[in-house]
């Protein structure tokens, strides 16, 4: 996996002012971008969010996942203790299966599947993320360590697989509602995410 760090500029937001870079992947052309703020070296491992791009949830408000509210409680506790990273994964969307193919795995879910099997009726993979370039991403900002925010034990694996030492992890948990119970219920139940269990009890 070779990635080129094109540029960093100053991105104001509300939960404060990050360092917005810009990375964009030779072979393939795709883009990413890691939102940082303050130091990410020194012996600290920062707080660190690997998140999946997400339209639906993230432009949109969809309540059928929770994408949105995952992102901004990622950036509201980096900015609360001044320093960490979102590395913000595009090509990821639908776990992988890009955008129009995961609306087509939402209209499977409405006639009652649940998000695996909705997938696994496409002929699709229930998850196809790489993370390869999550972690030279990291490596280029000269992290190696860090604190994962996460409930996805793949996701912790593949890091370490790709260099970056996952010390901890941290729960990254928000309030189910109606439309997204049954997806976080599949996640816990089916997809094998630490903590959301603890949503139902
Ligand atoms: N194929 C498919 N993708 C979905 C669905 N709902 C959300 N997604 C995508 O799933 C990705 C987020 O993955 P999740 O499994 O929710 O969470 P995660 O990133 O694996 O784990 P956390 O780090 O704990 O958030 C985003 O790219 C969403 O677009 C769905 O029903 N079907
Ligand atoms: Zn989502």
């Amino acid at each position: 996996m070779k990635l080129e760090h094109i540029v960093s500029t100053r991105l104001p937001t509300p939960y404060g002012e990050f360092v917005i870079h810009g990375f964009r992947e030779d072979d393939s052309g795709q883009e990413h971008v890691v939102l940082s703020m303050g130091e990410l070296t020194g012996d600290e491992p920062p707080l660190v969010r690997v998140h999946s791009e997400c339209m639906t949830g993230e432009v949109f408000g969809s309540l059928r996942c929770d994408c949105r509210p995952q992102l901004e409680s990622a950036m509201k506790r980096i900015a609360a203790q001044g320093r960490g990273a979102i590395v913000y994964m595009r090509g990821h969307e639908g776990r992988g299966i890009g955008l129009v193919q995961k609306l087509r795995a939402y209209a499977e879910q409405d006639a009652g599947k649940d998000t695996i099997e909705a997938n696994a009726a496409l002929g699709l993979p229930i998850d196809a993320r790489r993370y390869d370039a999550a972690a030279c991403m990291l490596r280029a900002l000269g992290v190696h360590r860090i604190r994962l925010l996460t409930n996805n034990p793949l996701k912790m694996a593949a890091l370490a697989e790709f260099g970056i030492e996952v010390v901890v992890r941290e729960a990254s948990l928000t309030a189910p509602g109606p439309e997204n119970e049954k997806y976080l219920r599949t996640k816990a139940e089916s997809m094998g995410h630490h903590d959301l269990g603890h949503l139902f009890e």
